[in-house]
């Protein structure tokens, strides 16, 4: 959220009217908000920096008595696990509480359970022929039925001791079926009588003199009959609550007979795209630039199991912003940009007039260290993203990632290492980021890695968490896989 002429004050006069404003508490903000002095909520003067540091002295002389600590950003670890808590407050449970809906079979993938999967028939439903051929009543040679027996077709009468009838792979034996007899295992002779054939290994040029080993008469009980219930009983429990709905689990559910799921919904996103500076499409000119995080936030927060309902240009107005956000009934409202303390970065002095709890209000990580996260009602949440765009993509992964998980009950990705090739310069104190691709059991580095840049991830297949003081050259580090690398649902889009 920078306007040209508003990108220069950055760090300057209105940065410094932003430190004060963090040794007020939030009801003396509030208190601010509401004054009659002719500020307005996006004044510089209530804006916020995170920074690390200890209490400091309120430069506009009020008394210590009403300044507060100053906050301290939380370490990279700390901010995700107070994203993931965040949403599962009070259930004591690893989901949050979120109440079920039936989806369609259609409409459920990515979805979690949020019953167990139980089967609602046998299955297979029937003794099933596991092979074209063939079904056999006792030893042969069988005399063979005239009428055949398809898949799909109602029950056949019962087979007598010597009798074989013609069968399809998938259709219900007969009942009194001792065997089935697969078509190349079997030949009918002149008088219509089926015969066991040997099997291959014996059907190979015999030396000369060997006895002919001639056909056998019988095949083994239950050959290539899939006993009905072989897979589960009716009843029996198939997957469990928070099962991840996949393509497998969607045909799993299909063949156990059901029609809907019972899932919990996506959480719902209203994305906010703040910032005067931001074209949506042409080429960028005088001073304006291309919104890079339109196209791209969407795409990801559905593969991270959300469904975006909105996704609004916000121009940088504290009141417009105020509106944007209170109206919003998303179970998470995600903001880009207006994180910092620029004279129109007005998501902070926009919480605090909400009077929104900030849960994580900058985290030790770069780029991204300006994110925040903070309850704004009960049950809903704002993640404000940084606006450089790959600052955006940490705070999306940091905070947005496991809050979005929580509330969709998705399992936590499983942690993995892999080495990094080469060195990665790291921060003296914050985790930094760093897009990298994968090759064979190593992992590369990139180089447009800055805050600005998205050169790098969209060429990545992970980003590599590199800890304060960075890493060796074959130094093992902590991998996040991007949805679109890791394979399987993650790479649902849709
Ligand atoms: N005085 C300080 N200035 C800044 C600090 C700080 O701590 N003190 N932090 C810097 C860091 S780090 C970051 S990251 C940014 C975060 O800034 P904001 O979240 O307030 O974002 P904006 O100022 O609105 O924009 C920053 C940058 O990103 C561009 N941008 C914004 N939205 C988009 C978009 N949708 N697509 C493409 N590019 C976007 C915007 O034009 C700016 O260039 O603040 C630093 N400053
Ligand atoms: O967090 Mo900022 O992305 O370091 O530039």
């Amino acid at each position: 959220m920078n306007a040209p002429e508003a990108r220069a004050d950055k760090g300057t006069g209105a940065t410094d009217d932003a430190e004060d404003s963090d040794d007020l508490d939030v009801e003396e903000a509030l208190a601010l908000v509401n004054d009659v002095s002719g500020r307005t909520p996006g004044d510089p003067a209530r804006a916020r920096t995170p920074r690390r540091g200890g209490p400091r002295t309120a430069a506009d002389g009020r008394s210590p008595a009403t300044r507060h600590d100053d906050h301290h950003a939380l370490s990279w670890t700390e901010a995700r696990t107070v994203a993931e808590r965040a949403a599962r407050r009070g259930t004591g449970s690893r989901a949050a509480h979120r109440a079920p809906v039936p989806v369609p079979l259609d409409a459920a993938l990515g979805l979690t359970l949020a019953a167990p999967l139980t089967a609602l028939t046998d299955l297979p439903s029937f003794d099933t022929s596991a092979m074209d051929g063939w079904a056999v009543s006792g030893p042969g040679p069988w005399a063979v039925r005239e009428e055949g027996v398809l898949a799909g077709h109602a029950e056949h009468p019962p087979l007598t001791d010597g009798e074989a009838v013609r069968i399809a792979t998938g259709a219900r034996v007969p009942p009194d079926t001792t065997a089935v007899l697969r078509s190349e295992h079997g030949r009918t002779d002149d008088n219509g009588r089926l015969h066991a054939t040997p099997p291959r290994a014996a059907t190979t040029p015999r030396p000369a003199g060997a006895p002919h080993a001639g056909p056998v008469s019988s095949v083994a009980h239950g050959q290539d009959i899939r006993p009905r219930g072989q897979e589960c009983r009716s009843g029996e429990q198939l997957l469990s609550v928070g099962t991840l709905v996949t393509p497998a689990v969607l045909g799993l559910a299909a063949a156990a007979g059901y029609d809907t799921l019972s899932t919990l919904p996506r959480p719902r996103v209203d994305v906010l795209v703040l910032g005067d500076e931001l074209l949506t499409g042409g080429l960028p000119h005088d001073g304006l630039i291309r919104d890079a995080l339109g196209p791209m936030l969407p795409p990801w927060l559905r593969a991270l199991g959300a469904e975006v309902t909105t996704v609004r240009r916000v121009r940088d107005d504290a009141q417009t912003l105020y509106k944007a956000i209170t109206r919003s009934d998303a179970d998470v409202v995600l903001t880009t940009g207006g994180t910092a303390a620029g004279p129109v970065d007005h998501v902070h002095p926009t919480l605090r007039r909400i009077g929104a709890e900030l849960l994580v209000d900058g985290v030790e990580v770069r780029p991204g260290h300006p994110m925040l996260l903070a309850r704004i009602k009960e049950n809903q949440y704002l993640v404000g993203l940084p606006g450089n765009p790959l600052a955006a993509v940490s705070g999306l992964l940091t905070l947005a990632e496991p809050l979005l998980r929580t509330l969709a009950a998705r399992p936590a990705p499983e942690p993995y290492t892999m080495p990094l090739r080469d060195a990665v310069h790291g921060h003296p104190h914050d985790t930094r980021l760093i897009p990298v691709v994968l090759r064979g059991d190593v992992a590369l580095p990139l180089h447009y890695n800055g805050p600005a840049m998205l050169r790098g991830i969209a060429a990545a297949d992970a980003l590599a968490v590199v800890p304060p003081g960075g890493t060796r050259p074959g130094q093992e580090a902590e991998l996040l896989d991007l949805p679109w690398a890791s394979g399987g649902i993650g790479v649902c889009f849709t």
